[in-house]
């Protein structure tokens, strides 16, 4: 890990910046092969949730990229960019303003901080965020004294509405897996999966060197699946093994959904975590909403039976959100490893 030059730099206005600081200056990104860009003739297709096959669709994206795009997904455009705008009110706070909201103890994960992977590398991201555990009523009274009840309204229908979707896209990849509803307990349908989710705003302003800059550096997420809103600012790219890095580039109305290492670990690794990061840029500002869907509290993932055979050794140990949250704010890109085991036939 290393010690970051936090105390003074950690909340420096990225908004006004005219020139890239020293501890901004990514000089060497050679680490996440940034010199392997994919071609463009790969490219990923789009799945329209309706469509008839959409089994197998979902399957082969998982499969090959650990990543979706999907439109007809219920969501309303008029909710998505509602959420994007009020993000964009949010970061475009005074300073002064969003440091009331900034948690005063880095075990606290909700509010205006920095990514809790920061302290793996040695330079700062390119980029503001906010993270919204629970209930966002406390922050939203600091934040706006005299109208906080529009954002919350709004949080609270964008969780609602998001949740609805993340189970059904959960289904579709456990469906298409071959798994059934007698084949895990916590995870009913029709909104009994009482998943629980984080929700992430992201920005990363204007960059006055955005070649040196990273907005955010490459991560898997730690969540079944998280469900990515962007403006039409590109940035997003995922890394595909023997491929490279891949832009996704923004599409109206189409959302973006990332397999995440809990999926990894149910899946027995069939439906790999994917590899990701966002890159910056000198003309427009972005802005990200990352929906991070896991399972409830008391559930301890752990592969799914009908996945291990003598062929298909259980490849993980049993470990629960928080746990796996705790153990990645250690280990990082390592903490899969970590809770590897040897490979049993024998299910947890
Ligand atoms: C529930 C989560 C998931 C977290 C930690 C915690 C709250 C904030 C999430 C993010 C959001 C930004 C990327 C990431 C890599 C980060 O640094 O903070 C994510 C991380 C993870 O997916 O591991
Ligand atoms: O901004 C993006 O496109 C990526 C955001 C992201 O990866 C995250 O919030 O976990
Ligand atoms: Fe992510």
């Amino acid at each position: 890990m290393h010690t970051l030059p936090q105390s003074q730099n950690q909340y420096l206005d990225l908004n006004s910046i005219k020139e890239l600081p020293e501890s901004y200056t990514w000089t060497s990104l050679q680490d996440d092969c940034t010199d392997c860009l994919a071609t463009d003739t790969e490219s990923l297709s789009i799945i329209d949730l309706n469509d008839p096959d959409v089994l197998a669709l979902v399957r082969h994206a998982c499969k090959t990229w650990g990543v979706l795009q999907i439109r007809n997904h219920g969501i309303s455009l008029k909710l998505l960019e509602n959420m994007e705008a009020a993000a964009s009110k949010l970061f475009s706070l005074p300073m002064e303003q969003k440091l009331k909201v900034s948690p005063s103890s880095t075990n606290d994960t909700s509010g205006y901080r920095l990514p809790t992977i920061s302290p793996f590398f040695p330079k700062l991201m390119w980029r503001e965020g906010f993270t919204i555990f629970g209930s966002p009523v406390e922050h939203a009274l600091k934040l706006w004294p005299h109208d906080s009840k529009s954002f919350c309204d709004l949080v609270e229908e964008y969780k609602e509405e998001m949740k609805k979707l993340a189970g059904r896209l959960m289904w579709l990849m456990l469906e298409s897996l071959g798994i059934t509803e007698v084949d895990i307990d916590w995870a009913g349908r029709e909104g009994k999966s009482g998943g629980e989710a984080v929700i992430q705003l992201n920005s990363y302003p204007v960059c006055p060197d955005p070649d040196r800059a990273m907005g955010l550096a490459a991560h898997t997420d730690s969540s079944l699946l998280t469900i990515l809103h962007q403006n039409k600012t590109s940035g997003l790219q995922i890394f595909k093994e023997g491929t490279g890095w891949l832009t996704v580039q923004p599409q109206t109305g189409v959302l973006v959904v990332n397999i995440g290492d809990l999926m990894h670990i149910l899946s027995n690794g069939l439906y790999p975590t994917v590899l990701h990061r966002a890159l910056v840029n000198g003309k427009q500002q972005r802005i990200s909403v990352a929906y991070i869907y896991g399972p409830p509290a008391n559930v301890h993932i752990s592969p799914l039976p009908k996945l291990v055979d003598q062929y298909h050794l259980c490849l993980y140990r049993p470990v629960t959100w928080s746990e796996y949250l705790e153990l990645k704010s250690k280990h990082f890109r390592d903490t899969l490893s970590v809770i590897r085991i040897a490979g049993t036939p024998n299910v947890f």
